[in-house]
């Protein structure tokens, strides 16, 4: 019997990539619906700066574990029933999150979701690999990394688009229970879309998760230039995502502008990085050079959390985004947080793919899982220092002083992100591997 099968029609592919694509969108907007809340937690069940960088951290405590087990679930149970399983998770992680007012519950909640959000984001990029390995994975990660931070900028916009509902902390949380809902149909949709697609065609075979262990036997194989990488990795993202959690709020109390303009000056983060991202990507796929091209990025972030400290607010410009809203914002915040999407989009861009010019194609996936645990420490780590930091020197509207002791430990973080950097621009001077590009061939 002639078994062979043609390969599935290009339409199926990007529909495959629309459906988890649609999945990380909502998985990154009930992550991000948290931050712009945390002033009505303040004030209403009243918890401490303290207990909200706890909620950041317990996400990054059940990541951590889950991410032990690298793609196990995914291998055993295929990624079908896994996309749906870690959608079903934070859906029910969303929902856990709003049930009740006790902290216990809250925090549970966001435990949760560290359980399905994480292994839902390797799950995806596994159905990517199956789908597109050989055909425009870099281009189609681009897509999919762009419309998840379109979830983020979402939950910050629904400080305007759905303002009504800021009157208290939940309702914009049972709004992230509904964005979880549609994660959980898009799952539904590629399960059905895939069983159809291995009827009828060829579909790529499963990446084996078993790539994604981490063999700690061989680590020490990795080369210095990976373990630079991974170093600036937990200080860029252990200063990014804390910096994110906590703005809104700050904007709010420090440099006392409203939740619908602080909402879409967060916004800007995500915004700079969905258009600038795959355009510094391209970039540096042409002109190589990208130990030179992180350490430009740190440099740039070094002096922003300063700036933003103590320079003055300057005029106001007007800031408009499309089919979401306009407002006046102070000429300073603007261009830091400006500045900080466009390292927001170029560290990323660069960093992630630079591991596959350092590391054994059989050990990338292994390289991978193990600088995204790295990366969770950090994390984790940072949110309850400054937290603390907040609630020890008294940071709010009335102090807003009380905030630089924050801003200045981010300034150390991302000063260790230069070093960092540096060192590895230094050392691949020597070695030339992140210097090359493919299209001069250097
Ligand atoms: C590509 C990178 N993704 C991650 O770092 C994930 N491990 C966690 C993202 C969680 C965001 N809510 C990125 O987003 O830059």
């Amino acid at each position: 019997m002639n078994t062979f099968k043609p390969a599935p029609p290009k339409v199926y592919r990007w529909a495959i990539l629309f459906c988890v694509s649609l999945a990380m969108f909502g998985n990154y907007y009930v992550y991000d619906s948290l931050w712009p809340i945390v002033d009505l937690l303040r004030e209403d069940p009243g918890f401490s700066y303290a207990q909200i960088g706890m909620l950041s951290t317990a996400y990054n405590i059940a990541a951590l574990l889950v991410l032990l087990v690298g793609g196990y679930a995914i291998d055993r149970f295929g990624t079908q029933k896994a996309l749906l399983v870690f959608a079903l998770i934070c859906l029910g992680a969303a929902v856990l999150t709003v049930a009740t007012s006790r902290y216990e519950v809250i925090l549970a909640g966001r435990f949760l979701l560290g359980v399905g959000a994480e292994p839902l984001i390797v799950a995806a990029t596994t159905v990517l690999a199956k789908w597109f390995k050989g055909k425009e994975l870099s281009f189609a990660f681009g897509i999919n990394l762009s419309i998840s931070r379109l979830g983020s900028a979402s939950a910050d916009w629904s400080t305007s688009f759905a303002s009504p509902l800021y009157t208290n902390w939940q309702d914009p949380l049972w709004l992230a229970s509904a964005v979880a809902g549609i994660s959980v149909t898009a799952a539904m949709l590629y399960w059905i879309l895939e069983k159809r697609a291995q009827q009828q065609y060829q579909v790529g075979e499963v990446v084996s998760a078993n790539d994604d262990k981490i063999d700690f036997k061989s680590l020490y194989k990795f080369p210095l230039a990976y373990w630079y990488i991974v170093a600036l990795c937990v200080v860029f993202y252990a200063t990014v995502f804390p910096f994110r959690s906590f703005a809104i709020d700050y904007f709010q109390q420090a440099h006392g502008i409203t939740r619908e303009t602080a909402g879409l000056l967060s916004s800007l983060l995500p915004v700079a990085a969905i258009i600038l991202t795959p355009l510094f990507g391209l970039l540096v796929d042409r002109v190589g050079r990208r130990g030179l091209f992180m350490a430009a990025g740190a440099i740039v972030m070094l002096p922003l959390f300063v700036a933003v400290t103590y320079l003055p607010a300057g005029p106001d410009v007007y800031l408009w985004i499309p089919f979401i809203g306009s407002a006046m914002v102070p000429l300073t915040l603007f261009i830091v947080i400006f500045l900080l999407g466009a390292v927001f989009s170029l560290i990323p861009a660069v960093m992630w793919p630079s591991v596959a010019y350092l590391v054994d194609a059989r050990r990338l996936g292994s390289a991978y899982a193990l600088m995204t645990l790295c990366q969770q420490v950090g994390w984790a780590v940072v949110p309850l220092i400054i937290g603390r930091l907040n609630d020890v020197f008294d940071a709010g509207p009335t102090y807003p002083q009380g905030y630089a002791p924050g801003m200045w430990f981010y300034t150390l973080l991302a000063a260790i992100g230069v070093y960092f950097a540096f060192k590895l621009w230094h050392h691949d001077r020597d070695n030339a591997r992140l210097a090359s590009s493919p299209h001069t061939g250097a």
